[in-house]
């Protein structure tokens, strides 16, 4: 039946064009209707000339194998993809309730209770990324979407990349990489975890925790892990010293995914649904 269609059979054809969604830099995305099942979904639109002029053809190409084959609540389901001569197409999941970020925009900071619920969903997602030695490395307020439950979903894999693990090991042996290099590996998915910590102070506080007039600021506090935490709003102990946890220099320091989800912080105000239907 056409539900059972295979990946690669699908065409413009096949979908009505709704309201555009969001734009970004190589294209834009709209809601779209799939004819015969009346699904809606999310339809990004690629432009071949914006991928040869900004040479990303080798990073689209990863974003769909890395996201067809990523299955996980609160990862954006890529359904599949087709293309014409000036247009490549990504069949995309559609987040009913849009971006993570205008929520925390318009709300100012999110309680203890969503912050908690979104960092545990992250944590997951992530755990599940890495075992499939995926790395995102680009997880920001952005690229967080949420469905019509409010459950959190991760989008736009462009940058994320699949560890060289199996490659690196292959190409040589280890006794001539220096520590560091080695440490390398375990230090890209540790990428991820340190983006949670700033995550979470930003969606308690309303602002990251090294934000500063310059960017050569910026980079300065991170270095120094120059960390402190305003009078207001009022933020528990438990939600600083995870943060605390994660924001350290040191990558094979940080908290372990599995770690935050066995948190004090996190086991006692997560809403184990993932929707805080408060
Ligand atoms: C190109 C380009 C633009 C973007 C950013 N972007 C992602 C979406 C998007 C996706 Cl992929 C899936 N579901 C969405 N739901 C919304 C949405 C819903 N409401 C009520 N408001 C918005 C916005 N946007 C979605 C749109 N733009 N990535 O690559």
């Amino acid at each position: 039946t056409r539900t059972q269609r295979k990946k690669g059979d699908w065409s413009l054809k096949d979908f009505e064009i709704g309201k555009p969604l969001g734009k970004g830099k190589f294209g834009r995305v709209y809601l779209a209707r799939e004819v015969q099942s009346k699904y809606i979904v999310a339809l990004k639109v690629i432009f071949k000339k914006q991928i040869e002029k900004y040479g990303i053809g080798h990073q689209l190409r990863r974003e769909l194998e890395i996201q067809s084959n990523l299955g996980h609540p609160n990862i954006l389901r890529l359904f599949g993809w087709f293309h014409d001569e000036e247009r490549i197409f990504l069949i995309l999941e559609y987040a009913h309730r849009g971006e993570l970020y205008k929520l925390l925009r318009r709300n100012n900071f999110l309680s203890e209770t969503q912050s908690a619920t979104y960092i545990a969903s992250l944590a997951n997602a992530l755990a599940y990324c890495h075992q499939k030695h995926v790395i995102h490395r680009d997880i920001k307020p952005e690229n967080l979407l949420l469905d019509h439950q409010g459950q959190l979903k991760i989008a736009d894999f462009g940058w994320s990349v699949q560890s060289e693990k199996k490659r690196r090991t292959m190409c040589g042996t280890l006794d001539y990489l220096a520590p560091e290099l080695v440490e390398q590996r375990t230090y890209d998915y540790a990428v991820d975890n340190w983006t949670l910590g700033i995550l979470c102070y930003e969606f308690l506080y309303g602002v990251p925790p090294f934000e500063a007039e310059s960017q050569a600021d910026t980079f300065r506090r991170i270095k120094e892990i120059d960390l402190n935490f305003p009078p207001a709003p009022l933020v528990s102990a438990e939600a600083k010293d995870l943060i605390t946890k994660l924001l350290v220099k040191e990558s094979s320091q940080r908290l372990s995914l599995q770690k935050i989800m066995e948190h004090p912080w996190i086991v006692k105000n997560a809403d184990p649904t993932g929707t805080c239907k408060n």
